[in-house]
């Protein structure tokens, strides 16, 4: 067998932990599959460890790790946005591959990361940084490499879909959820990042890069997390045979042609409606899910468990076996091993679009809204005429009876809308003198 593959670990967490239990379980089969031994070399940890292989080196010094001759593959597993940037450019420039799952890193810094990547002719393999142990960077980089994406939409936080999961199904509460999900090792360090979507947008960023060919823009992704869902909105949407999902959306906008700004790509994480009987509905847990609307293959799902240990190890080993490949390539060939990789973005670097990221006023779907009326005549003729004024469709009204002090909730579905329509529409639904609160909305989709 040639020479061994060296890897070095930096940060002994829950995934980290995760991949030097796979590697100790599945040795035989890694080695069967890539014909090389896979050694830990080195691992990076706060403070020495007695569980360790003595055989391992322990160190805390990162940096000299990212440099080390006995290293061939770096794997991130630190997270966060400083130490982890500054190690992975530092390995990159001496020359590293670079295994990470740090979406908040590359989808703030992945631009300049992986340019700088191809400029020292080595790789960035970021697989587990997207729906945990689904290999959906590798179906979208490579398995849908001769489609042309017109959408994507995804459940890509597994704490958050948990606890709707558990709320919804057990009517447990929130906080107690959180807790659980951080126990079981699902959750962000700070979990605000899970339950606010910003995880998610992270995530929906690097989708959309591979999906489109642009470059990472997360700043530009509209976020909205899953505090405000209350059980009254998803007992609501079950009666009008719905269910309420967190999802993110990557939509490619023709525009009406009329050289207008319509034009673009929507990229927005939040809760969503959608039909009860949709395969996306039904994905529970901690499973993350993604449906690809390609050209010419159409809809396909891909579906696993987006966070945990073992799942995330998969999808970080998994680029450490194609990394093992493409390092047997570079001793065949000193010249040049990008040359047998595909692009960090799946689009080669030159070739990345500048197509214009829509704002959130231009976006459009469909909307469940919840309006309080008071249960007087003419009430509801009130808000239609507003919604047909505006023309937004209505698909269906739900009227409850009224429920305190004479007060009536009013769930109303719509066909699809540009947003700046249905913000006018509810700006003067509020100001009815029947209506007593903010209009609850939240986003439908049919998913076809
Ligand atoms: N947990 C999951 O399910 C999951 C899934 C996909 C991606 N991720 C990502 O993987 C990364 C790691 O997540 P995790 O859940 O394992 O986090 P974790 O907090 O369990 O592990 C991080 C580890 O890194 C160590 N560490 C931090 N700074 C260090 C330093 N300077 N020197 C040495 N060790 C240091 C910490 O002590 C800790 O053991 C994050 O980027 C996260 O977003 C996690
Ligand atoms: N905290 C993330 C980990 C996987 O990326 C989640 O719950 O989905
Ligand atoms: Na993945």
């Amino acid at each position: 067998m040639s020479k061994s593959i060296k890897l070095a670990i930096l940060g002994l967490g829950t995934v980290g932990t995760g991949v030097v239990n796979l590697i100790n379980d599945n040795l035989d089969e890694l080695k069967r599959r890539s014909g090389r031994d896979i050694v830990i070399t080195e691992v990076g940890v706060r403070r020495q460890r007695d569980d360790i292989d003595p055989n391992i080196m322990q160190t805390s010094d990162l940096m000299a790790t990212a440099a080390s001759d006995n290293v061939d593959i770096v794997i991130e597993l630190i997270g966060g946005t400083t130490l982890a940037r500054d190690v992975i450019m530092h390995a990159i420039k001496n020359g590293k591959h670079v295994v990470t799952a740090n979406k908040a890193l590359l989808a703030e810094h992945g631009n300049e990361i992986f340019a700088f990547a191809e400029q020292h002719n080595v790789h960035v393999a970021y697989e587990a940084a997207v729906a945990g142990g689904i290999p959906i960077i590798k179906v979208m980089r490579e398995g849908l490499a001769a489609n042309k994406i017109d959408w994507l939409a995804g459940i890509i936080n597994g704490t958050g879909n948990f606890i709707m999961t558990e709320m919804r199904d057990k009517g447990r509460p929130f906080a107690d959820v959180l807790n659980e999900a951080q126990a079981l090792g699902y959750a962000e360090a700070d979990p605000t990042f899970d339950v606010e979507g910003i995880d998610a947008a992270h995530k929906l960023a690097l989708l959309a890069s591979i999906a489109f060919g642009i470059p990472l823009q997360f700043d530009k992704v509209y976020c909205e997390g899953i505090t405000g869902i209350t059980l009254q909105d998803v007992n609501y949407a079950e009666e009008l045979g719905y269910r309420i999902k967190h999802l993110g959306f990557a939509v490619r906008r023709a525009g009406n042609g009329s050289g207008d700004d319509s034009a673009g790509i929507e990229l927005r994480v939040h809760p969503t409606l959608i039909p009860q009987n949709a395969l996306l509905a039904n994905v529970n847990g901690v499973k993350n899910a993604v449906l690809v609307n390609s050209h010419p293959l159409g809809q396909t799902l891909y579906c696993g468990d987006g966070a945990g240990a073992g799942a995330t190890a998969s999808a970080v080993m998994a680029d450490v076996m194609d990394l093992v490949r493409v390092l047997g390539c570079k001793d065949a060939d000193q010249q040049n091993s990008n040359g047998h990789h595909v692009p960090h973005l799946a689009f080669i670097p030159e070739k990345l679009s500048d197509t214009p990221i829509l704002r959130a006023e231009q976006m459009i779907s469909g909307y469940y809204l919840r309006v309080h009326a008071y249960d007087s005549p003419g009430v509801l003729a009130d808000i239609t005429r507003i919604l047909s004024d505006a023309g937004i469709n209505i698909d269906a009204i739900l009227q409850k009876p009224a429920h305190k002090l004479g007060q009536v909730p009013v769930i109303i579905l719509t066909l699809p809308v540009v947003e700046a329509q249905m913000n006018l529409a509810i700006e003067k639904i509020e100001k009815l003198d029947t209506i007593t609160d903010k209009v609850v909305r939240i986003r439908l989709d049919e998913l076809t």
